[in-house]
Protein backbone atom coordinates (compact mmCIF):
# COMPACT_ATOMS: atom_id res chain seq x y z
CA UNK A 1 0.00 0.00 0.00
CA UNK A 2 2.89 2.61 1.09
CA UNK A 3 2.84 6.33 2.09
CA UNK A 4 1.49 9.08 0.05
CA UNK A 5 4.07 10.59 -1.87
CA UNK A 6 4.70 13.55 -4.03
CA UNK A 7 8.30 11.81 -5.74
CA UNK A 8 8.25 9.94 -8.39
CA UNK A 9 8.56 6.01 -8.09
CA UNK A 10 12.16 4.90 -8.35
CA UNK A 11 13.50 8.30 -7.39
CA UNK A 12 16.14 6.24 -5.19
CA UNK A 13 16.46 3.42 -7.39
CA UNK A 14 20.05 1.85 -6.62
CA UNK A 15 20.75 4.10 -3.99
CA UNK A 16 21.04 2.40 -0.27
CA UNK A 17 20.10 4.49 2.98
CA UNK A 18 21.08 3.59 6.46
CA UNK A 19 18.55 4.89 9.26
CA UNK A 20 19.09 4.53 12.75
CA UNK A 21 15.85 4.62 14.65
CA UNK A 22 14.44 3.28 11.69
CA UNK A 23 12.29 0.69 13.55
CA UNK A 24 9.41 3.31 14.83
CA UNK A 25 8.26 6.23 14.73
CA UNK A 26 9.87 8.62 12.53
CA UNK A 27 12.89 6.54 11.54
CA UNK A 28 10.22 4.13 10.32
CA UNK A 29 8.35 6.13 8.29
CA UNK A 30 11.12 7.47 6.56
CA UNK A 31 12.81 3.51 5.71
CA UNK A 32 8.95 3.19 4.15
CA UNK A 33 9.11 6.00 2.02
CA UNK A 34 12.84 5.70 0.69
CA UNK A 35 12.32 1.96 0.22
CA UNK A 36 8.96 2.41 -1.52
CA UNK A 37 10.87 5.01 -3.48
CA UNK A 38 13.56 1.99 -4.54
CA UNK A 39 16.24 2.79 -1.88
CA UNK A 40 17.32 -0.59 -0.16
CA UNK A 41 16.62 0.42 3.70
CA UNK A 42 19.03 -0.71 6.46
CA UNK A 43 17.41 -0.04 10.01
CA UNK A 44 19.90 0.14 12.59
CA UNK A 45 19.13 0.56 16.57
CA UNK A 46 19.14 -1.50 19.39
CA UNK A 47 16.22 -3.75 19.77
CA UNK A 48 16.65 -6.80 16.99
CA UNK A 49 12.80 -7.82 17.43
CA UNK A 50 11.18 -4.38 16.76
CA UNK A 51 14.00 -4.31 13.65
CA UNK A 52 12.82 -7.54 12.44
CA UNK A 53 9.14 -6.88 12.42
CA UNK A 54 9.72 -3.47 10.54
CA UNK A 55 11.88 -5.12 8.35
CA UNK A 56 9.37 -8.29 7.72
CA UNK A 57 6.39 -5.34 7.12
CA UNK A 58 8.51 -3.72 4.82
CA UNK A 59 9.62 -6.88 2.71
CA UNK A 60 5.85 -7.44 2.37
CA UNK A 61 5.70 -4.35 0.65
CA UNK A 62 8.68 -5.64 -2.22
CA UNK A 63 11.09 -3.46 -0.03
CA UNK A 64 14.51 -4.41 0.30
CA UNK A 65 14.86 -4.35 3.32
CA UNK A 66 17.77 -5.08 6.60
CA UNK A 67 18.70 -4.57 10.32
CA UNK A 68 21.98 -4.29 11.90
CA UNK A 69 21.38 -4.15 15.93
CA UNK A 70 23.66 -1.77 17.01
CA UNK A 71 23.87 0.80 19.78
CA UNK A 72 24.96 4.25 18.33
CA UNK A 73 26.56 5.21 21.34
CA UNK A 74 29.05 2.37 21.88
CA UNK A 75 31.60 3.42 19.32
CA UNK A 76 32.84 -0.43 18.73
CA UNK A 77 29.15 -1.45 17.49
CA UNK A 78 28.82 1.62 14.92
CA UNK A 79 32.54 0.65 13.41
CA UNK A 80 30.77 -3.29 13.03
CA UNK A 81 27.85 -1.63 11.02
CA UNK A 82 29.71 -0.41 8.68
CA UNK A 83 32.12 -3.09 8.41
CA UNK A 84 28.87 -5.10 7.72
CA UNK A 85 27.33 -2.37 5.78
CA UNK A 86 30.61 -2.46 3.23
CA UNK A 87 31.38 -6.61 3.41
CA UNK A 88 27.44 -7.30 3.22
CA UNK A 89 26.15 -4.66 0.25
CA UNK A 90 29.34 -2.76 -0.88
CA UNK A 91 28.32 0.59 1.57
CA UNK A 92 25.66 2.96 1.43
CA UNK A 93 24.91 6.82 -0.47
CA UNK A 94 22.46 7.56 2.46
CA UNK A 95 23.04 7.81 6.39
CA UNK A 96 19.74 9.24 8.26
CA UNK A 97 20.72 10.13 12.30
CA UNK A 98 17.13 9.52 13.53
CA UNK A 99 17.94 7.67 16.80
CA UNK A 100 17.47 9.72 20.02
CA UNK A 101 15.72 10.72 22.65
CA UNK A 102 15.86 12.34 26.74
CA UNK A 103 13.84 12.25 29.46
CA UNK A 104 12.39 15.35 30.80
CA UNK A 105 13.42 17.21 33.79
CA UNK A 106 13.74 20.25 35.70
CA UNK A 107 17.41 21.01 35.30
CA UNK A 108 18.30 20.97 38.74
CA UNK A 109 17.23 17.36 38.93
CA UNK A 110 19.51 16.01 36.28
CA UNK A 111 22.38 14.53 37.44
CA UNK A 112 26.13 14.85 35.29
CA UNK A 113 25.26 11.13 34.66
CA UNK A 114 21.94 11.96 33.65
CA UNK A 115 23.06 14.54 31.27
CA UNK A 116 26.27 12.67 30.29
CA UNK A 117 23.39 9.85 28.95
CA UNK A 118 21.62 12.21 26.76
CA UNK A 119 24.62 13.66 25.16
CA UNK A 120 26.20 10.65 24.83
CA UNK A 121 22.96 9.82 22.68
CA UNK A 122 22.29 12.77 20.56
CA UNK A 123 25.46 14.45 20.07
CA UNK A 124 27.98 11.76 20.27
CA UNK A 125 26.26 9.05 18.98
CA UNK A 126 25.40 10.84 15.82
CA UNK A 127 29.04 11.97 15.32
CA UNK A 128 30.83 8.64 15.87
CA UNK A 129 27.95 7.47 13.09
CA UNK A 130 28.64 10.40 10.89
CA UNK A 131 32.12 10.52 10.99
CA UNK A 132 32.26 6.63 10.24
CA UNK A 133 30.30 6.55 7.14
CA UNK A 134 32.16 9.72 6.04
CA UNK A 135 35.23 7.83 6.05
CA UNK A 136 33.58 4.80 4.09
CA UNK A 137 32.65 6.97 1.85
CA UNK A 138 35.99 8.77 1.06
CA UNK A 139 37.66 5.95 1.58
CA UNK A 140 35.19 4.39 -1.84
CA UNK A 141 35.23 7.87 -3.69
CA UNK A 142 32.04 7.90 -3.27
CA UNK A 143 29.61 10.81 -2.19
CA UNK A 144 26.68 10.44 0.31
CA UNK A 145 24.37 12.31 2.19
CA UNK A 146 23.43 12.95 5.88
CA UNK A 147 20.55 14.31 7.34
CA UNK A 148 20.55 14.73 11.69
CA UNK A 149 16.99 14.82 12.89
CA UNK A 150 16.96 17.20 16.03
CA UNK A 151 14.42 18.79 17.96
CA UNK A 152 12.56 22.25 17.32
CA UNK A 153 15.27 24.36 19.60
CA UNK A 154 12.64 27.41 19.76
CA UNK A 155 14.31 29.66 22.10
CA UNK A 156 15.69 27.07 24.56
CA UNK A 157 13.79 24.17 26.23
CA UNK A 158 12.74 24.18 29.78
CA UNK A 159 12.38 20.99 31.03
CA UNK A 160 15.28 19.46 28.42
CA UNK A 161 18.69 21.11 28.98
CA UNK A 162 20.44 18.04 28.07
CA UNK A 163 18.99 17.05 24.92
CA UNK A 164 18.75 21.00 23.92
CA UNK A 165 22.14 21.38 24.90
CA UNK A 166 23.25 18.17 22.79
CA UNK A 167 20.85 19.28 19.77
CA UNK A 168 22.26 22.68 19.53
CA UNK A 169 25.59 20.25 18.89
CA UNK A 170 24.10 18.50 16.19
CA UNK A 171 22.84 21.49 14.11
CA UNK A 172 26.29 23.45 14.40
CA UNK A 173 28.08 20.02 14.05
CA UNK A 174 25.31 20.02 10.55
CA UNK A 175 27.45 23.26 9.72
CA UNK A 176 30.62 22.33 10.60
CA UNK A 177 30.86 19.32 8.68
CA UNK A 178 28.90 20.33 5.40
CA UNK A 179 32.12 22.84 4.97
CA UNK A 180 34.63 20.30 5.96
CA UNK A 181 32.76 17.55 3.76
CA UNK A 182 31.30 19.62 1.00
CA UNK A 183 34.16 18.86 -1.23
CA UNK A 184 34.25 15.49 -0.81
CA UNK A 185 30.85 14.93 -2.29
CA UNK A 186 28.86 15.02 1.03
CA UNK A 187 25.88 17.21 1.98
CA UNK A 188 25.35 17.30 5.40
CA UNK A 189 21.56 18.77 6.75
CA UNK A 190 19.18 18.87 9.53
CA UNK A 191 15.78 18.23 10.44
CA UNK A 192 14.20 20.04 13.31
CA UNK A 193 11.33 18.52 13.74
CA UNK A 194 8.04 19.89 15.66
CA UNK A 195 5.23 17.68 17.85
CA UNK A 196 5.70 14.78 15.93
CA UNK A 197 2.82 11.94 16.07
CA UNK A 198 4.75 8.89 17.72
CA UNK A 199 5.13 6.58 20.50
CA UNK A 200 7.80 8.49 21.68
CA UNK A 201 5.26 10.83 23.17
CA UNK A 202 3.49 8.68 25.81
CA UNK A 203 6.63 9.72 28.44
CA UNK A 204 5.19 13.57 27.95
CA UNK A 205 2.29 15.06 30.16
CA UNK A 206 -1.05 14.55 27.45
CA UNK A 207 -2.37 18.47 28.96
CA UNK A 208 0.79 19.60 28.65
CA UNK A 209 0.67 18.56 24.96
CA UNK A 210 -2.37 19.64 24.12
CA UNK A 211 -1.98 23.04 24.98
CA UNK A 212 1.81 23.38 24.18
CA UNK A 213 -0.53 22.22 20.08
CA UNK A 214 -3.02 24.36 20.37
CA UNK A 215 -1.02 27.25 20.19
CA UNK A 216 1.25 26.42 17.20
CA UNK A 217 0.22 28.32 13.85
CA UNK A 218 -0.59 24.96 12.70
CA UNK A 219 -2.40 23.82 15.77
CA UNK A 220 -2.33 19.83 14.99
CA UNK A 221 0.74 17.63 15.79
CA UNK A 222 2.87 16.39 12.93
CA UNK A 223 2.63 13.65 11.20
CA UNK A 224 5.82 11.01 10.80
CA UNK A 225 4.77 11.29 7.18
CA UNK A 226 5.67 14.46 6.53
CA UNK A 227 8.98 14.14 8.20
CA UNK A 228 9.79 11.61 6.16
CA UNK A 229 8.82 13.58 2.90
CA UNK A 230 11.63 16.37 3.97
CA UNK A 231 13.88 14.12 4.08
CA UNK A 232 12.95 12.64 1.19
CA UNK A 233 13.45 16.19 -0.19
CA UNK A 234 17.12 16.70 1.03
CA UNK A 235 18.13 13.30 -0.48
CA UNK A 236 16.87 13.61 -3.85
CA UNK A 237 18.52 15.40 -7.16
CA UNK A 238 16.21 18.45 -6.20
CA UNK A 239 18.36 18.84 -2.90
CA UNK A 240 21.37 18.57 -4.48
CA UNK A 241 22.60 22.51 -3.45
CA UNK A 242 21.65 22.08 -0.25
CA UNK A 243 24.03 21.71 2.62
CA UNK A 244 24.45 22.35 6.48
CA UNK A 245 20.88 23.78 6.29
CA UNK A 246 18.25 22.67 9.08
CA UNK A 247 14.80 22.44 8.01
CA UNK A 248 11.90 22.89 10.43
CA UNK A 249 8.71 20.73 10.02
CA UNK A 250 7.09 21.66 13.16
CA UNK A 251 3.71 23.72 12.50
CA UNK A 252 5.55 26.98 13.05
CA UNK A 253 6.75 26.02 16.30
CA UNK A 254 10.21 27.79 15.67
CA UNK A 255 8.06 30.88 15.27
CA UNK A 256 7.25 31.02 19.05
CA UNK A 257 9.46 32.38 21.36
CA UNK A 258 9.87 35.08 18.91
CA UNK A 259 5.94 35.96 18.81
CA UNK A 260 5.83 35.13 22.74
CA UNK A 261 8.29 38.80 23.06
CA UNK A 262 5.91 40.41 20.72
C1 LIG B 1 4.90 19.78 26.21
C2 LIG B 1 5.90 18.74 25.88
C3 LIG B 1 6.41 18.84 24.46
C4 LIG B 1 7.32 17.72 24.20
C5 LIG B 1 7.90 17.74 22.85
C6 LIG B 1 8.91 16.65 22.79
C7 LIG B 1 9.48 16.47 21.47
C8 LIG B 1 10.44 15.34 21.50
C9 LIG B 1 10.03 14.11 21.38
C10 LIG B 1 11.00 13.01 21.32
O1 LIG B 1 12.20 13.14 21.39
S1 LIG B 1 10.32 11.50 21.05
C11 LIG B 1 11.68 10.34 21.31
C12 LIG B 1 11.23 9.43 22.30
N1 LIG B 1 12.24 8.61 22.86
C13 LIG B 1 12.97 9.00 23.91
O2 LIG B 1 12.93 10.12 24.35
C14 LIG B 1 13.88 8.01 24.52
C15 LIG B 1 13.64 7.90 25.98
N2 LIG B 1 14.80 7.98 26.83
C16 LIG B 1 15.80 7.11 26.84
O3 LIG B 1 15.95 6.26 25.97
C17 LIG B 1 16.73 7.19 28.00
O4 LIG B 1 16.15 7.95 29.03
C18 LIG B 1 18.12 7.82 27.72
C19 LIG B 1 17.94 9.29 27.51
C20 LIG B 1 18.76 7.28 26.46
C21 LIG B 1 19.05 7.50 28.89
O5 LIG B 1 19.21 6.09 28.90
P1 LIG B 1 20.25 5.32 29.88
O6 LIG B 1 19.88 3.87 29.86
O7 LIG B 1 21.64 5.70 29.60
O8 LIG B 1 19.85 5.95 31.22
P2 LIG B 1 19.80 5.42 32.68
O9 LIG B 1 20.98 4.54 32.93
O10 LIG B 1 18.46 4.90 32.96
O11 LIG B 1 20.00 6.78 33.45
C22 LIG B 1 21.16 7.63 33.25
C23 LIG B 1 21.07 8.75 34.25
O12 LIG B 1 19.92 9.54 33.94
C24 LIG B 1 19.08 9.65 35.10
N3 LIG B 1 17.68 9.75 34.73
C25 LIG B 1 17.01 8.90 33.94
N4 LIG B 1 15.72 9.29 33.85
C26 LIG B 1 15.59 10.41 34.61
C27 LIG B 1 14.50 11.30 34.90
N5 LIG B 1 13.29 11.11 34.38
N6 LIG B 1 14.74 12.34 35.71
C28 LIG B 1 15.97 12.57 36.22
N7 LIG B 1 17.05 11.77 35.97
C29 LIG B 1 16.86 10.71 35.17
C30 LIG B 1 19.37 8.36 35.87
O13 LIG B 1 19.02 8.52 37.22
C31 LIG B 1 20.87 8.23 35.67
O14 LIG B 1 21.57 9.14 36.48
P3 LIG B 1 22.33 8.68 37.83
O15 LIG B 1 21.23 8.20 38.75
O16 LIG B 1 23.27 7.57 37.43
O17 LIG B 1 23.01 9.91 38.30
N1 LIG C 1 8.11 12.59 18.11
C1 LIG C 1 8.44 13.86 18.24
O1 LIG C 1 7.60 14.70 18.53
C2 LIG C 1 9.84 14.29 18.01
C3 LIG C 1 10.90 13.43 17.87
N2 LIG C 1 12.15 13.93 17.65
C4 LIG C 1 13.29 13.05 17.46
O2 LIG C 1 13.05 12.20 16.37
C5 LIG C 1 13.72 10.97 16.56
C6 LIG C 1 12.74 9.82 16.44
O3 LIG C 1 11.78 9.95 17.46
P1 LIG C 1 10.38 9.17 17.49
O4 LIG C 1 10.23 8.38 16.25
O5 LIG C 1 9.36 10.14 17.84
O6 LIG C 1 10.57 8.24 18.75
P2 LIG C 1 11.02 6.74 18.94
O7 LIG C 1 11.16 6.55 20.41
O8 LIG C 1 10.09 5.85 18.17
O9 LIG C 1 12.43 6.68 18.23
C7 LIG C 1 13.66 6.59 18.86
C8 LIG C 1 14.45 5.52 18.12
O10 LIG C 1 15.81 5.61 18.50
C9 LIG C 1 16.31 4.30 18.71
N3 LIG C 1 17.40 4.39 19.68
C10 LIG C 1 17.36 4.94 20.92
N4 LIG C 1 18.54 4.83 21.53
C11 LIG C 1 19.37 4.21 20.63
C12 LIG C 1 20.73 3.83 20.68
N5 LIG C 1 21.49 4.06 21.75
N6 LIG C 1 21.26 3.22 19.59
C13 LIG C 1 20.50 2.96 18.50
N7 LIG C 1 19.21 3.32 18.40
C14 LIG C 1 18.65 3.94 19.46
C15 LIG C 1 15.11 3.52 19.27
O11 LIG C 1 15.23 2.13 19.02
P3 LIG C 1 15.76 1.08 20.11
O12 LIG C 1 15.07 1.38 21.38
O13 LIG C 1 15.46 -0.24 19.49
O14 LIG C 1 17.25 1.31 20.19
C16 LIG C 1 13.97 4.11 18.46
O15 LIG C 1 13.79 3.38 17.27
C17 LIG C 1 14.39 11.06 17.92
O16 LIG C 1 15.72 11.52 17.76
C18 LIG C 1 13.56 12.12 18.62
O17 LIG C 1 14.22 12.73 19.67
C19 LIG C 1 12.41 15.26 17.54
C20 LIG C 1 11.39 16.14 17.69
C21 LIG C 1 10.05 15.74 17.97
Amino acid sequence: MGQETIFAPQLFKGKTALITGGGTGIGLAISQLLGQLGAHVILVSRTAETLEKAVTDLRSENIQADFIPANIRKEQEVEEVFEKVSERWGGCDFLINNAGGQFAAPALDISANGFRAVVDLNLQGTWQMSSAFARMLIENGRAGRIINIVLCLKSGMPGMVHAAAARAGVVNMTKTLAYEWGSHGINVNAIAPGTIETSGLQQYDSNQLEQSINRLPISRMGKPEEVAEAAAYLLSPAGSYITGTTLEIDGGEHLMGATNQV
